[in-house]
């Protein structure tokens, strides 16, 4: 018999030359929204998920992550997965029990398209594939990374401001600029937290303008423990390239520029925010902590490779910054073709090599000089995180999401591994270059690793907490693994009785410091509410 699929009335599909025509609510038949990436939309509650083994009842506290989730159907046909709206899980964890809750971040550009019943924002990153109506209204969808920030959480993308949300509710509060202080058009999705000062450090590049225009200026920020910002420095870059993460040590923060281009012409006429460069360098500018100036930025530079997230970053005995991240072979973001090309696809992507890479900068280098690695640990993998107590501080332990060719996978089941082949979990030292590995099965992948603490435990004491996603069976498991031993399998697994998507990053946050927080910011505690945004971006008032 046919499926009821083939016998159903025909769907009138609703792409149209490549882009949304009518109100359908269809997504695109692209690998984007198919299988392990379908839409997941879901705003919800569950309180006591099913688990399976014993979560260590010494872990009290949220595991927060985020994941890209178009909210409509995209306007452009062959849209990117990091093109959806923010949308947060939190699991809340206690007494060997777990709680789930899942909302959208409401960013502006969720509220209008949520007003207009449909997607309004066209590509990623080109505001000249937009709607008339939302001209001038800010339109990062929030969707890379979710960090605790003195008693809010913070929805961020690379393209535009935080969002702050509420820890315990998942609440959208609004746009926060730091009381007034931060407004740059673009902030980071990864700033950084100094365990020693307290302090963020955060930055903002392509910010001369609206954030999408192409431009070369990065500015840096340091906001202190109560929340005033202590430093504000404007640097140029050789060219609009990609900085997506960062590192920082006591005395710099390092910023690695991937060679992936912006042109405003290319985005006029349509076409993508960035073109990767195969013969552009890799690009690592190194500014001053304290009181950095323009002139201060030494770029350094390496052959062609595409930069994955930072392990750790400190410095060395001679004041050398010792920096660790993965770095690609090739273009990670295959959708992002070098001008005039055509993109490849996910199996091409899967062919590229990931090592570990640790640099050794000297910041005193002449700007401009060629460097070289000086280990190249052939760990193939993704999402290095580390114990975040050791953030600036030498460390000697980090975890990765591993992909491993070599292992059995079910390609009948699974069709072709959405979003990368991180079948297994990586767990590495420094110290010897040791490797304990966690492979998750034929039928399996793993989303990014994040580290809980143990109390008053050495570094890297604790457990690992990881989506687990079923690729056959399409859903997700939560698994929680001995840092230390992740070999030994999960100690806990949480069962999610569905799917959520691929998401990007997640942090793990203590309850104490959420309760704490929370009387601080209660109506008349002595910190009070987060005070959002009270002014547009100044590159908004062009359009009113
Ligand atoms: C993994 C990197 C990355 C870089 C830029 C993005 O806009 C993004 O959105 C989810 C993710
Ligand atoms: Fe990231």
């Amino acid at each position: 018999m046919a499926h009821i699929y083939d016998v159903a009335s025909s769907v009138e599909y609703p792409y149209v030359n490549g882009w949304k025509k009518g109100d359908q609510v269809k997504y695109p038949n692209t690998l984007v929204f198919q299988t392990f990436n379908s839409p997941c939309r879901l705003e919800g509650d569950i309180t006591d998920l099913e688990v399976v083994g014993q979560i260590p009842p010494d872990i009290n506290g949220t595991f927060y992550r985020i994941q890209p989730d178009h909210r409509f159907p995209p306007l452009f046909e062959e849209d990117i997965h990091f093109n959806g709206d923010g949308s947060i899980t939190a699991i809340r964890i206690h007494d060997g029990h777990a709680d789930f809750k899942q909302r959208y971040a409401r960013t502006d550009r969720f509220l209008a398209e949520e007003a207009a019943g449909k997607s309004l924002f066209g590509k990623y990153r080109n505001p000249y594939t937009d709607s008339e109506a939302v001209k001038g209204t800010i339109r990062t969808a929030a969707n890379t990374n979710i960090i605790f920030w003195r008693g809010m959480l913070l929805a961020t993308k690379e393209d535009g401001p935080p969002y702050a949300m509420d820890p315990v509710t998942l609440e959208t509060i609004g746009r926060y600029d730091f009381e007034g202080q931060v407004q740059s058009p673009t902030f980071t999705a990864h700033p950084k937290l100094d365990p020693e000062t307290g302090e963020m450090i955060c930055f903002g590049y392509e910010a001369g303008g609206n954030g999408n225009d192409g431009s070369c200026d990065i500015v840096v920020y340091t906001i202190d423990p109560v929340g005033r910002k202590t430093e504000e420095a404007w640097y140029k870059a050789p060219f609009c390239g990609m900085i997506h993460d960062c590192g920082i040590s006591k005395n710099y923060i390092v910023l690695p520029m991937t060679p992936l281009k912006c042109s405003a012409d290319r985005m006029k006429k349509g076409g993508n925010h960035w073109a990767w460069d195969p013969n552009e360098d890799q690009w690592y500018g190194i500014v001053p902590r304290r009181n950095g100036k323009a002139e201060d930025i030494v770029w350094l530079r390496a052959e062609n490779g595409f930069h994955g997230h930072v392990a750790g970053c400190y410095e060395n005995e001679e004041g050398h910054v010792v920096f660790d991240l993965t770095v690609a072979d090739g273009n990670v973001f295959f959708f992002f073709p070098p001008e005039n090309q055509v993109a490849s696809d996910l199996g091409t992507r899967n062919q590229l090599q990931s090592a570990t890479h640790r640099w050794i900068f000297d910041p005193k280098n002449k700007p401009g000089s060629r460097v070289k690695p000086e280990i190249v640990w052939d760990t193939s993998g993704e999402f290095s995180r580390i114990d975040d107590r050791y953030v600036a501080k030498k460390y000697n332990q980090f975890w990765q999401a591993r992909i491993d060719p070599a292992r059995e996978y079910d390609a009948a089941k699974c069709g072709s591994p959405a979003g990368g082949l991180f079948n297994c979990l990586g767990h590495y030292s420094w110290d010897g270059q040791t490797e304990d590995v966690l492979w998750a099965g034929p039928r399996a992948t793993f989303q990014e690793p994040t580290f809980i603490p143990k109390e008053a435990g050495g570094e890297g004491e604790g457990w690992i907490i990881a989506l687990l996603n079923h690729l056959d069976v399409l859903r997700n498991d939560i698994v929680i693994v001995d840092a230390h031993n992740v070999a030994a399998g999960p100690v806990a697994t949480i069962r999610l009785p569905f799917k959520l998507r691929l998401g990007l990053h997640g942090n793990f946050v203590d309850h104490r410091d959420i309760e704490e927080w929370k009387r601080r910011r209660a109506p008349g505690g002595v910190i009070g509410p987060v005070k959002i945004a009270e002014t547009p971006l100044s590159w908004q008032l062009d359009h009113v």
